[in-house]
């Protein structure tokens, strides 16, 4: 069945999967990159491959404190010196000696193991093996992590705390990387008020500049707070203008559905923008714009709290990502079984907020929050995962299996 034909596709309405791979089809990324020191690219993207200077570890060593013997020994073994780490043993270890060794000091020549100190019984300078021992038994092989010349890290990976890691311990200590994408993003709405404001009647608190500009914060982006705007047409054709000369990414939030006052998309004609994309089949986030000003992306996002969250964490995110040159990425999802039955309009792909735990049997379970507007932030701060449910579904039944997005900030390669 061709999905025009689909008699639970809303007309007009752009499936996600759709509305996607249009966004990300256009964009390429970002050409140009920067040196950086290693203790300042924790989350930036990595611009080329980067070759193993060293191998690692870079010398054969001990595993564990004990003695280094050759393999092929029995018996007792006189013990002929001590290896540090950060101070190897000089001499060499010939049939019927052994040395002292703590962990991580460099394996003498001659032996091919080492024996933990818990098995051997010393008595003065001598010890004897009580079991026979494996030739590299305990033994940290020089190379046995990388190669020298092997790809120490990826084009394309996004530098975390194990990579940094990895970058010092081979002794690199400047990485390029990719330039940040510039992202400003602002709030619109007559209604709206900044924190150090008392409310009036019919006012509300300005909430979902705070939410983007953490949900920026994971991403490896210069992210500009431009404020909130009024809903007023010549002022958001401006501001959207204006913000387009200096943004490779522009967010705004409200005014992008149907009513008198949602003028998002005029705004982005009148700035000389032109939509590319407008109202998905997605429940939070039906009314999302999608275009170009400028040299900058647009996505005009709903005004409600989580159709912000949704729309920014299914479009906005994959499309900065791939501005940034990161290695492609898919949500982590999961197949669980629903705790309670569930109800849905069939038309839009739903994102519905929920808890995943354990069962009395310690099984991993989804239960689905009270509170499913998309106004109610409370309940999305309650929750860990959504439970994505298909455009076409009508709900499960209680034990039934569903998809679950758990929230996370990891990014899973291809
Ligand atoms: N007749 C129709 N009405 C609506 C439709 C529709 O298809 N036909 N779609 C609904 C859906 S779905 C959504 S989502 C909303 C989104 O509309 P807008 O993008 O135009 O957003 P606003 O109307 O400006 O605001 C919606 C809601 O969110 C509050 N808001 C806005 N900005 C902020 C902010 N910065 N911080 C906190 N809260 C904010 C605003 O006060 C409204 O309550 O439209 C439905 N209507
Ligand atoms: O799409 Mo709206 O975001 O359902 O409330």
């Amino acid at each position: 069945m061709t999905s025009s034909a689909d008699p639970c596709r809303r007309p007009g309405l752009v499936p996600l999967e759709q509305a996607l791979k249009q966004i990300l089809g256009g964009i390429v990324p970002l050409p140009d990159d920067e040196w950086v020191p290693v203790h300042d690219a924790g989350g930036r993207i990595l611009a080329c491959d980067l070759q193993a200077p060293m191998p690692l570890p870079a010398f054969t060593n001990a595993a564990m404190d004990g003695y280094a013997v050759r393999a092929q020994d029995r018996g007792r073994l006189k013990i002929i010196g001590t290896a540090w780490a950060g101070k190897a043993f000089p001499g060499r270890v010939e049939a019927g000696t052994c040395v002292r060794i703590f962990t991580g000091a460099p394996l003498p020549e001659g032996a091919d193991a080492v024996v933990m100190q818990e098995q051997v019984v010393r008595e003065g300078d001598t010890v004897s093996l009580s079991a026979p021992v494996r030739p590299g038994e305990n033994v940290r092989r020089a190379g046995e992590d990388l190669e020298r010349g092997a790809v120490l890290l990826p084009e394309g990976k996004r530098l975390q705390a194990a990579d940094l890691g990895l970058l010092a311990a081979a002794g690199v200590s400047q990485v390029p990387v990719r330039l940040r994408p510039r992202v400003g993003f602002f709030s619109s709405g007559d209604e709206l008020r900044p924190l150090t404001e008392t409310l009036q009647p019919g006012q509300i608190y300005d909430s979902n500049r705070y939410a983007l500009k953490g949900l920026l914060r994971e991403l490896p982006v210069v992210a500009c707070d431009l404020g909130a705007q009024p809903d007023d047409l010549e002022r958001l054709g401006a501001c959207l203008r204006l913000a387009a000369e200096h943004t490779d990414v522009l967010i705004s939030t409200g005014g992008a559905s149907v009513g008198e006052a949602d003028l998002l998309r005029q705004a982005l004609i009148l700035a000389g923008g032109e939509i590319h994309l407008w109202r998905l089949a997605l429940k939070p986030g039906k009314p999302l714009i999608f275009g170009r000003v400028g040299r900058a992306w647009y996505f005009g996002l709903p005004g409600n709290p989580v159709s912000v969250h949704v729309t920014f964490q299914q479009l906005v995110r994959p499309a900065i990502w791939r501005l940034t040159g990161g290695r492609p990425y898919r949500p982590l999802r999961l197949q669980v079984p629903c705790t309670q039955p569930l109800r849905k309009e069939p038309g839009r792909l739903e994102f519905q907020r929920g808890r995943l735990h354990y069962d009395s049997d310690g099984k991993l379970v989804v239960t689905a929050l009270s509170g499913q507007g998309s106004h109610q932030l409370a309940a999305l701060c309650r929750a860990n995962c959504y439970i994505v449910l298909p455009a076409d579904s009508r709900g499960v039944s209680a034990g039934e299996t569903v998809t679950v997005e758990p929230f996370t900030t990891d990014l899973f390669d291809d």
